[in-house]
Formats: structure tokens, sequence, C-alpha cells
């Protein structure tokens, strides 16, 4: 592990991609897990690793391998049986990717989401620390949507717009879509064979959606939800590209910069997208009032804003929430997404952030707003 690792750190960091793996790709025609197969796009991921390439994956799976554990014919209708399914299947699946990772020394984390998860600003900001962390300590965080708790109305449904949302959460710069497709062909080439392959487009081009019909027997979704997954990680400026994952060397030769499958580019760069996104928040809930010294750090040096640097407060606001940040003349400098509600706000006002576990009882972030979070205004 401590090996790997360091090789991956002396190469530097070359990106962050997430990688989903679909449910028409992973299951064995259908009955159960295509082992073989996850072990081959394992020692493909660790390669990347060793290139200097952060991952995060997002595996279907659990329904398929839970229906074939269960010994039922096919996916049941029911939805209560197919929650209970996903939770037998899951148990497979994660087994499956530690298994296949601990050869290579790596460890790998399960992680399993419901869309609330990252709707919900403060659950958004506790997801993304978590899985962070996860990656800097190089981890493999293995995502999947929480299945046996997720209702209609509150699920992802299928995997392609779980993997765009935390592509945008943690800021990756690419999303690979492996499925069982050389990509997105001008019309499904289950229907039409033939088909042309569309080998680049730019995401929001509304001409994609016309091309993209519905699922294969086993995914949820088919290309639309391919198309609308790009769509979303161009937000913050991921490029995605939608390849087989029965292509040989399908994620090294990509990582290698070789055109492999359909890409679907951003218009912005992800800093300058993730910026706009924030400026361009309208509800903004509260104000923090900051000193001269955290006003010249944020305009010269784009650092955090940490605690030390507030003088005031103002506004009833949430972890999470967007907060605006004033000089003392009340001139609006940055907005930002805030580590702490407006009360432990309040009470880390001129502090230094070593002081935060005394003050609130728990140890917290050390920047009131990550740099990540952080847009400044331009006057
Ligand atoms: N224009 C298209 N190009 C490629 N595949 C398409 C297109 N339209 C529909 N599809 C279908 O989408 C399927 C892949 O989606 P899906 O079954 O949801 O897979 P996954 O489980 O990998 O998400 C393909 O098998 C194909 O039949
Ligand atoms: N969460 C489900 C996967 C949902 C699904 O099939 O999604 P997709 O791979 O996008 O077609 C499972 O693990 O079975």
């Amino acid at each position: 592990m401590r090996q790997e690792l360091s090789e991956a750190t002396v190469a530097g960091i070359k990106g962050r991609w997430l990688i989903k793996i679909g449910s028409s790709l992973i299951t064995n025609d259908g009955s159960g897990l295509d082992r073989p197969a996850i072990e081959q796009w394992v020692a493909q991921l660790v390669a990347l690793r060793k290139m200097g390439i952060e991952v995060i994956l997002v595996s279907s799976g659990a329904v398929a391998e839970g229906v074939a554990r269960l010994g039922m014919k096919s996916r049941p209708r029911e939805v209560h049986l197919q929650q209970a399914a996903a939770a037998v299947g899951q148990m497979g699946l994660v087994q499956t990717y530690e298994t296949a990772f601990q050869v290579y020394g790596v460890h790998t984390a399960q992680v399993l989401l419901t869309h609330d998860d990252l709707a919900n600003r403060r659950r958004y900001l506790n997801a993304r620390s978590t899985l962070s962390g996860l990656v800097e300590m190089g981890v493999v965080p293995v995502i999947n949507e929480n299945d046996t708790v997720a209702t209609a109305e509150l699920c992802f449904g299928d995997n392609d717009t779980l993997g765009a949302m935390v592509a945008n959460l943690l800021g990756a710069d690419t999303l690979v879509i492996l499925t069982d497709q050389k990509g997105l062909h001008e019309s499904d080439p289950r229907q039409n064979p033939d088909a042309p392959l569309i080998k680049e487009a730019r995401a929001n081009d509304r001409a994609l959606l016309k091309m993209a019909g519905g699922s294969g027997k086993l995914g949820r979704g088919g290309m639309a939800t391919k198309i609308t997954a790009a769509r979303l990680a161009a937000r913050s400026g991921a490029r995605t590209i939608i390849a087989s994952g029965r292509e040989a060397d399908v994620l090294v030769r990509l990582a290698k910069g070789e055109m492999v499958g359909t890409r679907l580019v951003p218009e912005r760069q992800p800093v300058a997208a993730r910026k706009q996104w924030l400026a361009g928040q309208l509800k903004v809930k509260g104000t923090l009032t900051l000193d001269a010294g955290a006003e010249k750090v944020l305009r010269e040096s784009g650092r955090s804003l940490l605690p030390v640097g507030v003088t005031a407060v103002s506004g009833n606001f949430d972890r999470g929430e967007v907060v605006s940040c004033i000089n003392a003349e009340g001139t609006e400098i940055a907005r930002g997404l805030v580590n702490y509600n407006a009360k432990e706000a309040q009470k880390l006002l001129r502090q230094p952030s070593r002081q935060i576990e005394s003050l609130l009882g728990y140890a917290g972030d050390v920047e009131m707003i990550h740099r990540d979070n952080l847009v400044i205004l331009e006057h």
C-alpha cells in the first residue's frame, strides 16, 4: 500500500477521474457479477493511480448480483424485493472489489448515497469531506446508490446521474462511463447496428439527446441518462467519456490520451465553471465581515478564509449554505459555502483555528470557507 501510494505521489497528481461501471457491463450476461472483468478493470485503475490519477469508482451491479445469489429468475418487479436483492448483492459487489484491489495492497471503502445526501447542503459538505479524505489517504471509494432505503421520489434511479453528481461534488476533471456499447452512436446500435459512433461533441449539444434511446434489459436509463450526466458533469467543468468496458485496456489507453469511445467536452474549465456557479447563487443566507488581513489574503493569494479573519456574522445560515463576505466598508469581496452555521461562526470570530475544538466541542474544519468553495468577486 505505502509503496503504491508513494509512486503516485512522486508522479504528482495528474487529475481526478470518476469511473462509472454500468449494470449492463458488470453482469455476466445477467447471472451475477463478471468477476474476471472486474479484476481487469481494477488492474487498470491501479495503473491509473501509478500514472498519478486519483480514482473514484461508482459501480452498479448490486441488484444483478442479489438476483443471482437469491436464485431469482429475473429482476423482481416489486420495489421492496428489488431493494432486498440490492442489499444481498451489494455484499458480493464490495467483496469482489475489495478482493481485487487487495492484490495490489490498495484499500477500498464502501459508500452508499441517496439523492438527498447530495441535495441537502449540509450532507453535501459532509459527503464531500469524507470522500476527499478517503481519496487523500489513497483509498478507492466504491460508490453505489443506497438502494435499500432510496424511495422512488428520492433516488437517482440510474448510476449515470449519481456518477455525475459525485464528479461535481469532488471536482473530478473526467467522468468515464463504461458501458456495453462502444460509446454514443447516432442511434441505438441494438436497433441499428450500423449507426456511426460519435467521437467527440460538446456536452451541451441538444442534438445528442435525440440520438439516445433507452436501456438494455439490465441497465437503467440507457444513453439518455449518460448524456444528461455529461451535461451535469460539464457544469463543474468535467469532460465525459462514454466507452466500452470490453475494449482492451480502455482506461489505460484513455489515460495515455488515446481517443476511445465518445468524448463529451465542457465549455468551461473546472475551476472557472465551479466559481461561476457559486457566484451565481442567489440565495445568500448571511454575511461574514472580514478584517483587512483576510481581505488581502483572499484577494491576493487565493487562500481559504479562516475564522481568525472574520470580525462579525449576520443572518441565520446553516453549514453548507452560501454566505457573502464583506469588508469593513460593506463592499462584497467574495461568496462561498460556509463550513459552520451562524451560531458556531459567531463563537469562532477572530479565533485561531486551533481553538475550534475547545470552542465548539468538536474538531471541525480549520477553514470558515475552503478556497475550493470560495469565489472572489471582481470589481
Ligand atoms: N444512441 C445510442 N448509442 C449507444 N447505445 C444506445 C443508444 N441509444 C440507446 N442505447 C442503449 O443504451 C444501452 C446502455 O445503457 P444501459 O443499458 O442503461 O447501460 P448501463 O447499465 O451501462 O448504464 C446500450 O446497450 C444501448 O442498447
Ligand atoms: N444501484 C443499482 C444500479 C442502478 C443501475 O442499474 O444503473 P445503471 O448502471 O446506470 O444502469 C445496482 O447496483 O444494482
